[in-house]
């Protein structure tokens, strides 16, 4: 059996406001990205490695594997538009069949066993899906004024990675592209298969605000 990721690092992070793009940040001394891909080079299932960047960014990249002796061997493919561009642009740079996952290059907290797992349980299932239960209270807005509270026990966050055989996610990633496909779960249930939860972790959180950052920073090893 075959094993891959792809990396998905080809989005802009308007919402974290810096001029380089939050996956370049440096966290201890390394680009956010690096840690991401050590993360699935140093699991156990030893997949091969398709980093997908914007396609203005590719030399900028060359430029930091350079300035950091980053030799881990990965294929780099164009982003798109969305993130559901991006992944579909690296789900055909593969020709054969195995599994996959598909994981936020600005989760390089994700740890070895919940990548060993979600492998095993795609190969064992046809998907595995990474979430973790709210602990927060949960209220839904009605209007600018109004709101309901929501049974959190009915709720999960989902995460990546998202883990599939490959043919589940070529099939799903035939469809045209709608706002709602947020996730590559979304695509994959759309599409007419049943979705299988995994347990995700806490840290496995998406460096998304600066706050994320200063966070991942006092957590990475
Ligand atoms: N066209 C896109 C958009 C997003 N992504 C990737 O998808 C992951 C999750 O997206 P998100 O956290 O929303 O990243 P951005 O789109 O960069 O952030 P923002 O929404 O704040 O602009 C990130 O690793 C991002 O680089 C991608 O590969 N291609
Ligand atoms: C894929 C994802 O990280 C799962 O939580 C999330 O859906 C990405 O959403 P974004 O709109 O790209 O931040």
């Amino acid at each position: 059996m075959k094993y891959y990721a792809i990396i998905v690092a080809g989005g802009s992070g308007t919402r974290m406001q810096t001029t380089i793009a939050k996956q370049f940040l440096l966290l201890k001394n390394k680009p956010v990205l690096m840690h991401t891909l050590l993360a699935f080079a140093n699991s156990s299932y030893k997949p091969q490695l398709i980093l997908v960047l914007n396609a203005n960014l590719v030399s900028y990249w060359d430029e930091l594997c350079l300035k950091h002796n980053f030799d881990l061997p990965h294929l780099v493919i164009a982003g798109g538009d969305q993130r559901f561009h991006s992944v579909r642009n690296g789900l055909m740079a593969i020709k054969d069949d195995g599994i996959i996952a598909i994981h936020d290059a600005v989760r390089p907290l994700v740890s070895h066993k919940l990548i060993d797992n979600a492998y095993q349980t795609a190969q064992e299932l046809g998907n595995a899906i990474a979430a973790i239960k709210p602990s927060d209270s949960v209220r839904k807005l009605l209007s600018k004024t109004n709101s309901e509270i929501v049974n959190r026990d009915e709720l999960v966050l989902v995460q990546t990675p998202q883990t599939f055989h490959i043919n589940q996610l070529r099939t799903a990633y035939q469809q045209h592209y709608e706002p709602t496909f947020t996730d590559d779960a979304s695509v994959v249930e759309r599409a007419g298969f049943k979705i299988n939860l995994i347990e995700g972790e806490r840290n496995n959180f998406k460096i998304t605000y600066q706050e994320d950052l200063e966070l991942a920073n006092f957590l990475i090893k």
